[in-house]
C-alpha cells in the first residue's frame, strides 16, 4: 500500500520512520511519501493561507497549492486507472469518526492520500474539485479538536498500515485486540505471578485453555459494558451464551 501525506509541517510525520511502520517501509510492504505543501506555492513568501470570506477568526488554506500538490500525486497514483481512484482522506473535526471498521476498509485500498489542514481548514472547493480524481472522505479521530490534521494522520496511518498483511509479525495478535470483535480486549498479565501483594488470576496459571478462554471472554464483556456500553448496544447478542448475556 502507498500512502502520500501533504502538510505544511512534514517533520510532524517523522515518527512514521520508526517501529513497525518504519520497518514495513524498509521491507517494501508500505510506501510513504510526505510532501511539503509550500513546495507547490508560487509566491516569494510561499503563502498557503488567507483571510476567510464572510469574515471570522483565523485563516483559511488557499485552494491552488492543494490543487497543484494533489494533481501531481494523482498523476503518479497506482490507483489512477479506469474505474478506480485513489482515496483522499481529509482529517477534519467535521468528518466521519475513524473506527477500526474504517481502518480495515481502508487497509484494502491501494493508495491513500492524506491532506493535513491547518488554521481554520482548507477551502471547501478543494474537496469538491478533488472528487474528480479521488474518492474524498473527511475523517475525524473523535469528538475533540486538534490544531491540524497531522496527529490524526499519524494515528490513521498506524491503525491502517498495521492491518496490511505482513506488517504485524504475528497476524493472530490482530484477532484478539480491542474492537476486532466489537468488544474491548481482556486484561493481560506477565511475570512475576505475585507483584506487590497482587496476584495474577489463578485461572491464567491453570493451563486449562477452556477456562482461560471463558475468563477472558467474560472480562471482555464486563470491561466493555462498564467502559463502552455503546459498543454493547451494537453487538449481535444472539451468539452470546446465557451467562454472557447476564454479565
Ligand atoms: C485545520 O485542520 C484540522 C483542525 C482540527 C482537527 N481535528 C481533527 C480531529 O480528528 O480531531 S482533524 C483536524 C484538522
Amino acid at each position: 500500500m502507498r500512502f502520500d501525506v501533504v502538510s505544511i509541517f512534514p517533520e510532524y510525520l517523522a515518527p512514521l520512520d520508526l517501529s513497525l511502520i518504519g520497518k514495513a517501509r524498509t521491507d517494501g510492504l508500505l510506501e510513504l511519501n510526505v510532501h511539503d505543501l509550500r513546495t507547490y506555492t508560487k509566491d516569494r513568501h510561499r503563502t498557503v493561507d488567507d483571510t476567510p470570506y464572510g469574515g471570522g477568526a483565523g485563516m483559511v488554506m488557499k485552494p491552488e497549492p492543494w490543487a497543484q500538490a494533489l494533481t501531481e500525486i494523482a498523476e503518479t497514483s497506482p490507483a489512477s486507472v479506469p474505474e478506480r481512484k485513489p482515496t483522499l482522506i481529509v482529517p477534519s473535526p467535521a468528518g466521519e469518526v475513524f473506527t477500526q471498521k474504517l481502518a480495515y476498509e481502508l487497509s484494502e485500498e491501494v493508495h491513500l492520500v492524506f491532506a493535513c489542514g491547518r488554521y481554520e481548514g482548507i477551502d471547501e472547493r478543494v474537496l469538491e474539485w478533488a472528487g474528480e480524481q479521488f474518492t474524498v472522505r473527511a475523517v475525524s479521530l473523535g469528538d475533540y479538536v486538534l490544531n491540524g490534521g497531522e496527529v490524526a494522520v499519524l494515528a490513521m496511518v498506524e491503525a491502517i498500515g498495521r492491518l496490511v498483511p505482513g506488517v504485524v509479525g504475528n497476524p493472530e495478535s490482530l484477532i484478539e485486540e480491542s474492537h476486532s470483535d466489537g468488544l474491548l480486549e481482556y486484561p493481560v498479565y506477565t511475570k512475576p505471578s505475585s507483584w506487590r501483594e497482587r496476584e495474577v488470576p489463578e485461572v491464567l496459571l491453570s493451563g486449562n485453555h477452556g477456562k482461560i478462554a471463558k475468563f477472558r471472554r467474560e472480562h471482555q464483556l464486563r470491561r466493555t459494558a462498564t467502559r463502552r456500553p455503546d459498543l454493547i448496544d451494537a453487538l449481535d447478542v444472539s451468539s452470546f451464551s446465557k451467562t454472557e448475556r447476564n454479565i
